[in-house]
């Protein structure tokens, strides 16, 4: 019976001589899901991205894609796994028409089936303008584009993408975080698995979060999971004088704290799936007039990298 998971490590270990460089690692990679790997240089996420995508053995520990055990059943692992490199790994003569129709021969694909789906992938990123150029000719976000339509060649449900972002513009990353979300909506069993150090894009992609330290996975969850387990969400109010600062603390049926730093603030945490917004919101709306501003915080994934991945 196939699980809901897409990728499956269990007791991943890689080293160097000496070097451990990651330890121990079990995670299981929900399908669908768009599961980021974050952690500080050296943590380990290029080695585990490549290995996932065997490219590179494990010293010990089994890797599992879509079912398929990477090292006893290699080919159907290959098949399901599209990986999208760190660097530009183009040839920069070749234009991105004959990159895919060669990927396509490559997975064993006929010429004209081979035209076919380098036809639909030119159509499905919008390269039309670009499909005869030279790679070299192109800009840095096309050129990534052009990375990640190769790894969607063989139409593979498992893409895994290093660091896929850096070194591109602002527009053409947010073009890119568009493609990527397409993708993994417009086929709900697609599994995107992406490195980054770029907390922008983790918070844009995720819909789950891996952060590895020093080759150990140190928390694996859903992006407000994490965020509520180093931060809380706060909401403060400044209100029109301190006499109206503490009319709200006594009168409010939430818990309204004082704000150290000015009398006529107040502040009040909201724990997770709770009701104590629509509450305070209520007790707030009792007193509009009072209130000359509101600003609800949140921790952010900023907040998750120094608390988790941090030493
Ligand atoms: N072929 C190799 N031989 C020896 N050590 C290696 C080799 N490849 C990687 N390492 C070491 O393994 C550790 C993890 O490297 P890796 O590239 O996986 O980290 P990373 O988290 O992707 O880092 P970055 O964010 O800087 O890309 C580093 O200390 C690196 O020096």
């Amino acid at each position: 019976m196939p699980t809901s998971s897409a990728i499956e490590i269990h007791a991943l270990t890689k080293s160097y001589g000496d070097r451990v460089v990651l330890d121990d690692v079990s995670v299981d990679v929900a399908r669908g899901s768009r599961t980021i790997v974050l952690g500080p240089n050296g943590a380990g996420k290029s080695t585990l991205l490549e290995i996932i995508a065997t490219i590179r053995t494990p010293t010990s520990g089994t890797v599992r894609i879509e079912g398929h055990d990477s090292r006893e059943h290699l080919r159907d692992a290959r098949r399901s796994i599209g990986l999208t490199p760190q660097s530009n790994a183009l040839d920069p003569l070749a234009t991105p028409t004959e990159i895919f129709e060669f990927q396509a021969s490559a997975l064993g694909m006929g010429r004209r089936a081979a035209r076919v789906r380098a036809r639909e992938l030119v159509e499905l990123f919008g390269l039309g303008d670009h499909c005869r150029k030279r790679i070299a000719q192109l800009s840095g976000g096309t050129r990534r584009k052009v990375d990640l339509a190769v790894a969607l060649v063989g139409e593979p449900p498992v893409i895994v993408l290093d660091e896929p972002t850096t070194g591109l513009d602002p527009l053409a990353r947010l073009d890119f975080w568009n493609e990527l979300t397409r993708l993994n909506d417009t086929d709900p069993d697609r599994t995107l698995l992406v490195s980054t150090q770029d907390l922008h894009e983790a918070e844009v992609l995720a819909t789950d979060i891996v952060v590895l330290r020093d080759g150990r996975v140190v928390a694996h969850d859903a992006p407000d999971t994490l965020k509520g387990r180093v931060g809380e969400r706060t909401l403060t109010l400044a209100m029109a004088d301190p006499a109206s600062a503490q009319h709200l603390i006594t009168k409010s049926r939430t818990a309204f704290q004082a704000e150290a730093r000015a009398e006529d603030l107040v502040r009040l945490a909201l724990p997770q799936d709770s009701n104590v917004l629509e509450t305070a919101l209520e007790d707030i709306g009792a007193m509009a007039g009072a209130v000359r501003e509101i600003r609800l915080s949140e921790p952010s994934l900023d907040d998750v990298f120094v608390a988790l991945a941090s030493r």
